[in-house]
């Protein structure tokens, strides 16, 4: 718990004299005013993120936490469980979309076991993966609670030392996942969040669940929140009655890259989650989040706008891992160029004359 409170109570704003700095020196570049569009507000949040005009993101991290989910019983997806572990074991051969796109990103891809209902022990002695294990797999939230307090505060502290451990050699964070079954704890979380108990608007097919099929995942959600009354003023609870170990540590990731000034880009719908709990427990901790994509899932137009973010990318993209942040990810190799390389009109004898 002392970590967790440290780290809340040390979060700082990202710094906004030296956006504004950002924002002038911006208007020296030599393009008409804004030319370059949204690129130039990324620049901007990076440069008040990192307290620099000249920032880096060429040290690229992507933490994938995975874990597994009780609610698998109630049939609210396709896959069982087992698809998580050969999931990780196809990271760490690298032919996952997540190690493709972390190549084109040139980003390394770090896999915790936050949780996954297999005994992974041989891939952590061979330091293949980050054993974080809380415990294999949540219990089924529509019975219960998917984990204790305990257990909760143990996942955000996980992240947040998984951050910390990995901080001294990265500028920029990705938050990824897998987990089957996880997009029903996503979508309960963005329904508490936004102070109901129906979570039908938030409720997808994620990994492909039959349309048939919504209406039953949707009650099963519901039936677990108003089995545990999770309080939406206490992310803690939130995490603990319906959420997941591997929500619990990108929330944790998110908090120990913002308490360190570290950009962290959020990837879609169950990285979103991750991302709400950390904003609920520390509204500063949005200062340094960057959505990296909109998700095909419905929900994450709400998350979006509970996190106060505008995504990215809009692919249309539902696969998770991290993709949408490794995409992304390449767009803050361009805005920090952009910052570093790009002339000015003095520099370059442009005339700004007659710029608006
Ligand atoms: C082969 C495969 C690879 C994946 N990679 C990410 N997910 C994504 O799908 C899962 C969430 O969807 P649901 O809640 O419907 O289970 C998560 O593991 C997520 O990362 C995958 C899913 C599958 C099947
Ligand atoms: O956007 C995501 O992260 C997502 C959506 C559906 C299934 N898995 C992941």
């Amino acid at each position: 718990m002392k970590l967790l409170e440290e780290t809340l109570a040390g979060i700082e704003p990202a710094d906004s004299a030296c956006r504004e700095e950002a924002r002038r020196y911006i208007d020296t570049l030599t393009m008409p005013r804004r030319a370059l569009g949204r690129l130039l507000d990324l620049a901007e949040e990076l440069a008040a993120m990192n307290r620099t005009l000249k920032f880096s993101a060429a040290r690229k991290e992507i933490v994938l936490m995975a874990g597994d989910h009780g609610i698998v019983a109630q049939k609210v997806c396709p896959q069982p469980s087992s698809v998580t572990t050969q999931m990780v074991y196809n990271f760490v051969r690298g032919g996952a979309g997540i190690n493709v796109l972390s190549r084109v990103a040139r980003a390394h891809v770090s896999i915790v076991d936050m949780g996954v209902a297999s005994d992974l022990s041989g891939l952590v002695q061979a330091g293949a993966v980050i054993d974080c294990k809380i415990a294999p797999g949540t219990a089924d939230f529509s019975r219960g609670p998917a984990m204790s307090r305990e257990q909760a505060v143990a996942a955000l502290e996980a992240g947040i030392r998984v951050a910390q451990q990995l901080a001294p050699k990265v500028d920029v964070f990705a938050t990824g996942e897998m987990g089957i079954g996880n997009t029903s704890p996503s979508s309960a979380i963005v329904a508490v969040l936004s102070g109901l108990t129906d979570p039908a608007p938030f409720v997808g097919r994620g990994a492909g669940l039959d349309p048939s099929k919504l209406a039953h995942k949707a009650a099963v959600i519901r039936r677990g929140i108003e089995l545990n009354r999770p309080d939406p003023a206490d992310g803690v609870d939130v995490l603990a009655k319906v959420g997941g170990f591997e929500i619990g540590g990108i929330a944790g990731l998110v908090l120990g890259a913002a308490r360190l000034h570290k950009p962290v880009v959020v990837d879609g719908f169950i990285s979103s989650a991750g991302a709400l709990i950390a904003a609920a427990l520390s509204p500063a901790s949005r200062d340094y989040m960057i959505l990296g994509h909109g998700s095909a899932e419905p929900g994450h137009v709400a998350m979006a706008k509970l996190l106060g973010k505008q995504p990215l990318l809009d692919l249309g993209m539902r696969l998770g891992e991290g993709t949408g942040a490794a995409l992304a990810l390449n767009l803050l190799d361009a805005a920090s160029a952009i910052m570093n390389e790009m002339a000015t009109f003095e520099s370059a004898r442009v005339t700004e004359e007659g710029l608006k």
